[in-house]
C-alpha cells in the first residue's frame, strides 16, 4: 500500500534541496520509479544518436538547442518501487546549481491562436505540407500546493498514462501524464506507436466515430513509421489497431507496431535520432513542419514533444512522448498543449481540442478552477 504522505513529502524535499532526479508510474502499474543523482551523475548530450550504449533515465528535447540539450541522469540510486519504501538519506547528495527562471511565458489569445491556425490551413491547402503540429502554452499561477501529491494525484486520475515528475538541472521542474508510447522493449520485441487524432472522452466506449480528419491524420504518423522501418531494415511486423486509446478527459486513435529487438538492439540511438520528432508532434513532411513551427509558434517547446524515460535502465527501454505536460518554475505552471492541423482543420474545434487536453492537468493544479 503506497504511503502517499511519505512519497509526496520525499519528492516535494528532492525539489526544495535541488536534487536531480526522476520518477514515473508506467501506464497501468502502481509501482513508482524513482531515480535520484548527484551533479555529476548528469550528462548532456548535443545530437540524439549519442544515446547509443548509454544507460539511465533520459529527458529529451523537441529540438535540441544550447538551452535545452538531451539530458541523461545515471545513478545508482534507483528504485524500481519507491513507494514501498519510507525513506530516503538525502544527506549524500550533491545538489545542483539552480537553474534561472529566464523564460517569458505569455498567454497566446483565442484570437491570436485562431489566426495562426486558419494561415496554417492556407500553407497546407496551397503548399507541400501535410500536417503540422500546432502548439500553444497555457500559464497559470503556481499555488504553494505540495508538487509531490500533485503529482500523485495526476497518476490517481489517469492511471494508463506514463505519468512523471522531473527536476533536472537546466531543464527544471516539469510533470505530465502522456498516452503515447515512442519506442519500448520488453528484451524480445520493440514496440512503438501511431497515435494522432483527439475527441471528447464518451461514457461508452462502442460510441466512438472518427472523422476523416482524424483517421487522415493518423494515417500519416503510420505511413511515416514505415518509412523509419524501411531504413533499419525492419520489413516484417506485426501490427495492432487502429483502435481507440482513452486518457485523460480524451480519446485518440492508436495503431501499435512491433517487431524484433535484434533488428535495432546494437543502434537503438540511431533508430530514434530518426524517429523523433514524429509527424504526431511535428508534421509532414518532417523538415518542412520543423522549419514551419520554428517561425510561426511564438514560443519555445523546450522538453514538451521531446521524450523521456527510463533508457536501458536495468534492461529496460521505455520512451513515452512528452505531451499533456507542464514546465513549473517559481510562480507559474506552464502547460503546453498542441493538435494536429490538417487541409481539413476547423480552427475553432482546434482551439477546443487544446482545451480539452489541458483539463486533466489543469483540474490537479486548480482543483476549483
Ligand atoms: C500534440 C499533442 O498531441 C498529439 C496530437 C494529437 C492530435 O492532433 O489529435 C493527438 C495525440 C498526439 O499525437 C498534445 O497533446 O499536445
Amino acid at each position: 500500500m503506497r504511503n502517499n504522505w511519505t512519497v509526496a513529502s520525499i519528492l516535494d524535499q528532492l525539489i526544495e534541496k535541488q536534487i536531480a532526479f526522476a520518477c514515473w508510474f508506467f501506464p497501468n502499474e502502481s509501482r513508482l520509479g524513482l531515480i535520484v543523482g548527484n551533479a555529476s551523475d548528469v550528462v548532456f548530450f548535443d545530437r540524439f544518436d549519442q544515446l547509443n550504449g548509454e544507460a539511465g533515465f533520459v529527458f529529451a528535447p523537441y529540438c535540441i538547442t544550447e538551452k535545452s540539450p538531451v539530458i541523461l541522469l545515471q545513478s545508482n540510486t534507483f528504485f524500481e518501487d519507491f513507494s514501498q519504501e519510507d525513506s530516503l538519506d538525502l544527506a549524500g547528495f550533491e545538489p545542483f546549481s539552480k537553474n534561472e527562471d529566464t523564460g517569458i511565458y505569455e498567454f497566446q489569445s483565442k484570437e491570436d491562436y485562431l489566426e495562426l491556425i486558419g494561415k496554417t490551413v492556407t500553407e497546407i491547402r496551397e503548399g507541400a505540407l501535410s500536417k503540422v503540429i500546432i502548439s500553444r502554452q497555457i500559464p497559470t499561477k503556481r499555488t504553494d500546493t505540495s508538487l509531490g501529491s500533485t503529482f500523485l494525484q495526476l497518476h490517481d486520475q489517469t492511471p494508463n498514462a506514463f505519468t512523471y515528475l522531473v527536476n533536472l538541472p537546466v531543464a527544471g521542474i516539469w510533470m505530465g501524464a502522456t498516452p503515447e508510447i515512442l519506442i519500448k522493449s520488453d528484451g524480445e520485441q520493440f514496440e512503438t506507436v501511431s497515435l494522432a487524432g483527439t475527441q471528447v472522452r464518451k461514457s461508452d466506449a462502442d460510441e466512438y466515430y472518427w472523422s476523416t480528419k482524424d483517421i487522415e491524420e493518423q494515417a500519416f504518423v503510420s505511413r511515416y513509421m514505415l518509412d523509419v522501418f524501411f531504413n533499419f531494415d525492419i520489413h516484417k511486423y506485426k501490427t495492432k489497431g487502429p483502435e481507440t486509446l482513452e486518457s485523460g478527459k480524451v480519446a485518440h486513435l492508436k495503431t501499435s507496431f512491433f517487431f524484433p529487438a535484434e533488428k535495432i538492439g546494437k543502434c537503438m540511438g540511431n533508430f530514434i535520432a530518426d524517429l523523433h520528432p514524429t509527424p504526431a508532434v511535428c508534421g509532414l513532411p518532417k523538415d518542412l513542419a520543423a522549419e514551419f513551427i520554428q517561425k510561426n509558434e511564438e514560443h519555445e517547446r523546450k522538453y514538451y514533444t521531446g521524450y523521456l524515460g527510463p533508457w536501458r535502465l536495468n534492461q529496460q527501454v521505455a520512451l513515452f512522448v512528452n505531451l499533456r505536460c507542464m514546465e513549473i518554475t517559481s510562480a507559474e505552471f506552464i502547460l503546453y498543449v498542441g493538435g494536429g492541423i490538417t487541409s481539413r482543420s476547423i480552427p475553432e474545434k482546434e482551439w477546443d481540442e487544446t482545451n480539452q487536453k489541458a483539463k486533466t492537468l489543469l483540474s490537479v493544479i486548480n482543483p476549483e478552477g
